[in-house]
């Protein structure tokens, strides 16, 4: 297939925000397209070249781009840098400046998806002596080749961002309405693969029921659940029956992968951090069985008895080097509280059976290595989960947990069959936007930052500024982020990719014009800067609206 066809699709979901009319779009084009391209296809639709679960990366910045585009139009770097300040994206900017383009290009053919697509793929395979220049070259190969809007996309995949509001929801709902596959079949298979190119493959191909036979496979992270929150203890109980409530552990939510000789520690938002914790790899290997499995659960700092603020196992994760000294600075405690694999997948288990499994092959003698404490309640018993959540709150720990006994491990949903009940109000997570530099003292600094959340056809919409809760340190860190992470500049306000999260307190949500989403907040300060979140796990307008109403 051209790649022109794919970009006059790109364009026609850019064209609308209506999501039903986006999946229609999606669809239709779907059910065009041969098997071989199937599977690059549904990445490139979501701005990607790898599936979620991949470690490979194009590793490509806004500097390195801008210098290829220069390069192909004949204009200098600042000359492309003032195009996307005027433009707002180095994609809008590059379809502009094509068009001034003066250099003819010979020899050249119309690009197909699947050159675009292996050239973007070979990026994250160059690596060591002379990269830059052999990654331009590679990039130049294509954009060289291509019209004005095709280098618009290409630059926008290159960054992973395509900005026309197409999210995995979206084309998940597109695969099931292109090959006629019931929502939920196709939901589950996304969840358990995190590759929505091969469900649209494995669609195409063998229907229903070859999804279903898609599964859990070790190595391969798996998408977290979610709780929502509880009102009350009592009350979730009494509609549960059953509940299997368990300190909530205020630490780093990490997925131990066993397979074969191999153990790997990915994150909520699946990235690989085995090397920052060696100490835990060797905890899971000796208290765990030889044989292949996937478990879950919470890595804490702990240091004189008491656990540690979250941020410090962060420590350990942004640190490359020195995993030895930081080691011994942060030591740690693992709490195992989920099984999804055990010599075959166990997600469709009720909790209680998967706790069992758990409690039947983990050896907790070393105090390093241990199970959630937990307790099993009835509508008799409520008075045991009061007891444990007073009991996790003197301990230093969040709340509790309260888990649905029949439920089965659903991922990536955020349900009603597991809920958390924290001593602390809630709290929003949103995406930072802009920021604004400050003045006297914090002239240096981006003092302010704009922040935004999602909305119900994936668009960003702003809702306040903050600058409260950040220590200097944080602020000194935060600014050189948002250098790197510049859109455009426009006095002492930048816009910037969406890279950064935020957990927000609060002390009232009001309505507000001032900002996009309609809504904003009193005395917004910032509690956490959430590196183990990505723009994926922001909070939704749908949900401050409805917090708003009560
Ligand atoms: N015993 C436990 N069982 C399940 N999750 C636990 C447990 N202890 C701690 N957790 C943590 O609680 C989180 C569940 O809350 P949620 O799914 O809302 O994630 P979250 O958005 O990270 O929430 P929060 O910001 O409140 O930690 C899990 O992500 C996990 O990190």
């Amino acid at each position: 297939m051209k790649y022109g066809e794919l970009v006059k699709v790109y364009e026609a979901l850019g064209a609308t925000t209506k999501r039903l009319e986006k999946r229609d779009i999606l669809a239709d084009f779907l059910k065009t397209v041969d098997v071989e391209d199937l599977e690059k296809i549904t990445l490139m639709a979501l701005g990607r070249v790898f599936p979620s679960w991949s470690e490979d990366e194009q590793g490509i910045g806004d500097k390195l781009i801008m210098r290829a585009v220069g390069d192909v139009v004949g204009v200098s770097v600042e000359l492309v840098e003032d195009a996307v300040r005027d433009e707002g994206d180095i994609g809008a900017a590059a379809e502009k400046l094509y068009a001034k383009k003066t250099q003819m290009t010979f020899f050249s053919q119309a690009l197909t998806v699947n050159f675009v697509y292996n050239q973007l793929r070979k990026l994250s395979t160059i690596s060591g002596s002379r990269s830059t220049t052999r990654k331009i070259s590679n990039i130049l190969e294509l954009l060289s080749s291509a019209s004005a809007i095709e280098a618009k996309y290409i630059c926008r995949t290159i960054l992973e961002e395509l900005r026309i509001g197409v999210g995995e929801g979206i084309i998940r709902d597109a695969i099931s309405l292109a090959f006629d596959i019931d929502k939920a079949v196709a939901e589950r298979a996304h969840m358990l693969t995190n590759d929505l190119g091969l469900v649209a493959k494995v669609a195409k191909e063998e229907g229903e029921e070859g999804l279903k036979k898609l599964t859990l496979i070790p190595g391969r992270p798996v998408k977290p659940m979610l709780a929502q929150l509880s009102e009350a203890i009592d009350i979730s109980i009494e509609e549960m029956g059953c509940a299997l409530c368990e300190t909530k552990y205020d630490g780093f939510r990490t997925q131990f992968h066993k397979n074969g000789d191999e153990i790997t520690l990915f994150t909520r938002r699946l990235e690989n951090v085995t090397l920052a914790f060696p100490d835990a790899v060797e905890l899971i290997r000796e208290g765990l069985p030889d044989e292949d499995f996937i478990a879950e659960g919470e890595i804490i700092g702990f240091k004189n008895g008491k656990p540690q603020p979250f941020q410090s196992v962060l420590q350990r994760v942004r640190r490359k080097y020195d995993i030895k000294e930081t080691m011994k600075n942060v030591p740690i405690k693992i709490f195992l509280y989920d099984l999804l694999y055990f010599k075959e997948p166990t997600v469709d288990e009720p909790i209680i059976k998967r706790r069992e499994i758990l409690e039947s092959i983990v050896d907790s003698s070393n105090p390093e290595l241990n199970l959630s404490d937990i307790v099993k309640v009835s509508p008799e018993n409520i008075g045991d989960a009061v007891d444990l959540f007073n009991k996790s709150i003197e301990g230093g720990h969040e709340g509790i947990m309260i888990k649905n006994c029949a439920e089965p491990y659903i991922p990536g949903i955020r349900g009603k069959k597991m809920l958390k009940f924290k001593a602390e109000p809630e709290t929003l997570d949103a995406v930072v936007v802009g920021g604004v530099k400050g003045i006297g003292k914090r002239g240096d600094f981006i003092g302010s930052y704009e922040i935004a959340l999602r909305d119900e056809n994936d668009q960003l919409q702003t809702i306040t500024h903050v600058g409260t809760g950040l220590s200097d340190d944080d602020l000194a860190n935060l600014t050189k982020k948002m250098e790197e992470l510049k859109i455009t500049e426009k006095g002492t306000r930048i816009t910037v990719h969406p890279k950064i999260i935020f957990e927000i307190a609060y002390s009232e949500i009001v309505k507000s014009p001032e900002y996009s989403a309609g809504y904003s907040l009193r005395f917004p300060v910032v509690k956490r800067i959430r590196t183990d979140k990505g723009l994926e796990d922001i909070d939704t307008v749908e949900r401050l609206e409805s917090m708003f109403n009560g």
